[in-house]
């Protein structure tokens, strides 16, 4: 691995100037909306200042496996802004040393490293603490995201095993689809390797929050910072479940809003697909949205306790065993998942979660046979 940048203003210039500006885009269009500030009226404020206090201190390690594409090289960008950021560790099967190079000359804090081939990936993973993984083949026009479960299954079972071996103490962000089976291949690698923790695994849903929230401000002329929508289920089709009732600031849908609106939140991955005709799927809302998810996930690590995001995780909120939902993350990962989202939802959300249910008891199930096929595999060879 090659050391790209060392920090040439580790100094009061250097860490003041980037901390206020990245700071500012951080709290403003990443941070905000990942807290409840907008969503429940009962939170107890934390006192602005002690989080301030406490956040430019904090420093973290962050790898991204899959940086040289579509979605690994904005979000390189983006995690290269964030003043919580000390290392950023770039790896990629190939093409990896040019982005390095070029995120490199960003006069921002962080220190660029990167890591190419199987060969360098346990030196990339050591001692970090978030790995994000959007490594993996995006879709075509007329694919649905299981159609990419041949190949992108077998890419994190092998990236997890890195992890486990390497990391395993690290939040995982798991956003190479199909996140429904990935995460839970995810979680059948890591109990294998005997260092699951349940708390630390997340499949990145934010993408399918930022949607809402968009679509949601756009229909009801709202100003859009304010606007938050939690999304349930999973990340595909109808297992993405926008709960439009529990939307903040509260408004009201005519049901042909709400049909409208939540079609358009479930299919608006086929409608980049398509209007991308051949040449992927969504990489720069995407690097966004993981962005604001590495953000939540740094602020967490670093005490900030109010810090909320809906994620698909190991869940007990319905009898599956996971499902996508707004937790709160705190210092240790997942600290408790909010049910309260699921309580006194429309009839057409109850319909609708009971739909999402086979299709996402499928997706985790194939997953979890995958990963138990190539335990069984490895042991007989
Ligand atoms: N969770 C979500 O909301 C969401 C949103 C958009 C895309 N995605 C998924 O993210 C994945 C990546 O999308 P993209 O547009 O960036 O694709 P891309 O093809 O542009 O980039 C993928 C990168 O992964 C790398 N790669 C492949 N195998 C690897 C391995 N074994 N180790 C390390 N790197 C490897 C490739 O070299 C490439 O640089 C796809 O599976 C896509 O479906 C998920
Ligand atoms: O739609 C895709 O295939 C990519 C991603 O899951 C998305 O929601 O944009």
């Amino acid at each position: 691995a090659a050391l790209v940048s060392k920090p040439r203003n580790r100094g009061i210039s250097g860490l003041k100037a980037s901390s206020s500006i990245s700071f500012e885009l951080g709290s403003s269009f990443l941070g905000k909306t990942g807290s409840l500030r907008a969503s429940v009226t009962t939170r107890v404020a934390p006192k602005a200042k002690s989080v301030a206090r406490i956040l430019p201190e904090a420093s973290y390690k962050v790898a991204v496996l899959g940086a040289a594409g579509g979605i690994g090289q904005p979000l390189g960008l983006l995690i290269k802004m964030s003043p919580l950021v000390s290392e950023l560790r770039l790896y990629d099967i190939a093409n990896v040393k040019g982005v390095a190079a070029d995120l490199s000359h960003c006069n921002t804090p962080s220190q660029v490293m990167d890591f190419t081939g199987p060969a360098e990936l346990a030196s990339c993973l050591k001692g970090v603490d978030v790995v994000v993984i959007p490594a993996g083949v995006p879709r075509k026009p007329g694919m649905t995201r299981d159609d990419l479960f041949n190949i992108n299954a077998g890419i994190v079972k092998s990236l997890i095993e890195a992890v486990a071996d390497n990391c395993p103490e690290a939040f995982i962000h798991i956003i190479s689809n199909p996140v429904n089976s990935t995460v839970p291949i995810a979680a059948e690698i890591l109990k294998q390797k005997g260092v699951y923790n349940t708390k630390k695994l997340f499949g990145v849903s934010t993408l399918d929050v930022v949607r809402a929230n968009t679509f949601v401000a756009q229909k009801k002329g709202l100003k859009l910072i304010d606007v938050d929508v939690p999304v349930v289920g999973g990340h595909a089709g109808i297992t993405i479940l926008p709960l439009l009732s529990k939307t903040r600031p509260s408004v009201t849908f005519t049901d042909e809003e709400t049909e409208q609106l939540t079609k358009r939140i479930q299919n608006a991955g086929t409608e980049v697909v398509e209007a991308k005709a051949g040449a992927g799927s969504a990489t720069l809302s995407m690097a966004y949205a993981a962005a604001r998810f590495v953000e939540s996930s740094l602020r967490a690590l670093a005490g900030d306790p109010d810090v909320y995001e809906c994620t698909y995780v190991q869940s007990e909120l319905t009898e599956l065993p996971f499902f996508a939902s707004r937790v709160k993350i705190g210092k240790n990962g997942v600290e408790s998942i909010i049910s309260s989202d699921l309580e006194g939802i429309t009839e057409y959300e109850a319909n609708a979660l009971e739909a999402l249910k086979p299709e996402l008891k499928a997706s985790i199930e194939k997953g979890i046979e995958f990963a138990h096929k190539q335990q069984g595999a490895a042991a007989s060879v």
